[in-house]
C-alpha cells in the first residue's frame, strides 16, 4: 500500500465527487431531517389574519361597551373573543377576561389591567407580523428540523421539495466473516451489517441492499454492480495482498479512482472510485479502520451530497500527542469539558476504543502539544 493521499486532499476530493442533488417531493412527516431543495415562500402573511392573543372581548371605543355578536364593531361595542380568534373589523384592543366585568349587558374594564389593555390597544396580533405574503420563511439548504417543518405547515405547505437521500448498497467481503454467534478461531464476527447502515443513516444516506461475498474478485464485481444505487460501500479486501480483491473488482467495472488511499492511520487503505454509474467507497476490513475511513472520506462526500455541514470541532489535549511522519493520526477520544483523552483499546482491529469515544482527534504529522487545541471529528451518533 502506498502512503496515500494527504488527509485534506482526500477529503476535498471526496466532497468534490458528490453528484448534483436529485430533488424529490415528500409529505411533511417524512421531511424531518431532510434538506430543503428550494426556498419556501409563504403564500399567506403569517399570521394570515389579525387574531387575539387573549381570551376576553374585542372592544372599540371607550367603556362601557354594548355586547354584540358580529364580526364588525361600531364605536362603543364589544364582542366575546378567544385566544387565536379572528379579530372583528373595527376592534381596537382585546380586554382580557379577568380585566372586564359585564353588568346589565354592558361591559366595563376593571382596574389598572383593564385600563392598560384598552388604552394600550393590547392583545391584537396584526396579520403579517411574522412574515409578509411571498416572503421566504425557509431557504434552500435548510436542514428540516421539527420547528422548521412546523413553520412550513403554518405557511400552508403539505409537501416539500427536498434533496433525495443517496441510496447505498453495502458489500461485505471476507471468507472468514460469520454473521451470528461466537466465532471459531480464524473466523470473525461481522461488525458492519448492523453498525454501518446506522452510521450511513446518520450521515444522510439510506442503505437499501446488503451483500455478503467471499474473497472472490468476480463475485465482488457482480455484487458492487448489482443494485440500482448511487453509492456502494465495501468492507475488507482493500489491503493490497493476494486476497484483497475489491480494488480489482472495481477496476473491472471501469472505475476511475478518485482517492486511491489516504495518508491516515488507521483507515489508510480506504479508497473512493467512480464507475460509469456509481461511486464506490472501499473501507478496510479492520473494524476501527473501517468506521474511521467512513467518517473521514464518506463524511465529506455525504455532507456535500446531502447539503449538510461536515461536523468537526476542536478539543484541547492535556498531554502531548505524537504525530507520525507523512500521516494524519486518528485517535478516538473521550471529551470532558472540552478536554480530550485518548480511549483505551483503540487498535485498528478493535472496537472498544471507539465504543468509549465522544470524538476522533485529528493529529497532524507535527503532533499536538500539551494544552494545545486540535481538530476533532464529531461522531454522527449520540455519545
Ligand atoms: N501486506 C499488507 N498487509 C496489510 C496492509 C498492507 O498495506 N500490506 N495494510 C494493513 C492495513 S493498514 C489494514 S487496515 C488492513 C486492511 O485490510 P483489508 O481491507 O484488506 O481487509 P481484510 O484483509 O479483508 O480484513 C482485515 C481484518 O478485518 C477483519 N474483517 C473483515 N471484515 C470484517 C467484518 N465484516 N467484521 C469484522 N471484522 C472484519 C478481517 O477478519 C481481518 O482481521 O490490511 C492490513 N494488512
Ligand atoms: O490503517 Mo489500517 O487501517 O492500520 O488498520
Amino acid at each position: 500500500m502506498s502512503s496515500g493521499l494527504d488527509w485534506h486532499d482526500a477529503r476535498s476530493r471526496a466532497a468534490a465527487a458528490a453528484p448534483a442533488p436529485v430533488v424529490e417531493v415528500v409529505p411533511l412527516d417524512l421531511a424531518i431531517g431532510r434538506v430543503l431543495a428550494e426556498d419556501l415562500p409563504t403564500p399567506i402573511p403569517l399570521p394570515h389574519y389579525a387574531s387575539s392573543a387573549m381570551d376576553g372581548w374585542a372592544v372599540r371605543g371607550e367603556a362601557p361597551w354594548d355586547l354584540v355578536a358580529r364580526h364588525a364593531l361600531g364605536p362603543g361595542e364589544a364582542a366575546v373573543i378567544v385566544t387565536g380568534g379572528l379579530v372583528p373589523t373595527g376592534a381596537e384592543a382585546v380586554l382580557r377576561a379577568e380585566a372586564g366585568r359585564v353588568i346589565a349587558d354592558r361591559l366595563w374594564a376593571v382596574g389598572e389591567t383593564g385600563r392598560r389593555d384598552v388604552d394600550g390597544r393590547r392583545h391584537i396580533r396584526p396579520a403579517g407580523t411574522e412574515a409578509a405574503a411571498g416572503e421566504p420563511v425557509l431557504h434552500a439548504g435548510a436542514l428540516l428540523t421539527p420547528p422548521r417543518v412546523a413553520l412550513a405547515a403554518a405557511a400552508g405547505a403539505d409537501r416539500l421539495f427536498v434533496r433525495r437521500r443517496p441510496r447505498v448498497a453495502l458489500v461485505l467481503t471476507g471468507d472468514e466473516v460469520v454473521e451470528a454467534g461466537v466465532p471459531a478461531p480464524g473466523m470473525v464476527r461481522d461488525s458492519f451489517r448492523i453498525a454501518l447502515p446506522a452510521i450511513l443513516d446518520a450521515l444522510g444516506a439510506d442503505v437499501v441492499a446488503i451483500h455478503r461475498v467471499g474473497d472472490d474478485t468476480e463475485a465482488t464485481r457482480i455484487a458492487v454492480g448489482d443494485d440500482p444505487v448511487d453509492l456502494v460501500v465495501t468492507t475488507g479486501g482493500t489491503g493490497g495482498s493476494h486476497a484483497d480483491q475489491v480494488r480489482d473488482a472495481v477496476s473491472r467495472l471501469g472505475a476511475e479512482v478518485l482517492v486511491p488511499s489516504v495518508a491516515m492511520r488507521p483507515g489508510g487503505p480506504t479508497f473512493l472510485a467512480r464507475t460509469p454509474d456509481r461511486l464506490v467507497l472501499g473501507l478496510p476490513g479492520n473494524p476501527l479502520a473501517a468506521v474511521l475511513g467512513l467518517l473521514a472520506v464518506g463524511g465529506p462526500l455525504l455532507a456535500a451530497w446531502t447539503g449538510r455541514d461536515v461536523r468537526a470541532t476542536t478539543v484541547a489535549v492535556e498531554t502531548p500527542v505524537e504525530g507520525r511522519r507523512g500521516t494524519t493520526r486518528l485517535i478516538p477520544v473521550a471529551v470532558r469539558d472540552g478536554v480530550a483523552t485518548p480511549t483505551a483499546h483503540a487498535g485498528a482491529a478493535m472496537l472498544r476504543g471507539l465504543a468509549a469515544a465522544d470524538a476522533v482527534l485529528v493529529v497532524p504529522e507535527g503532533g499536538v502539544d500539551a494544552g494545545a487545541s486540535a481538530a476533532a471529528l464529531v461522531l454522527p451518533w449520540p455519545t
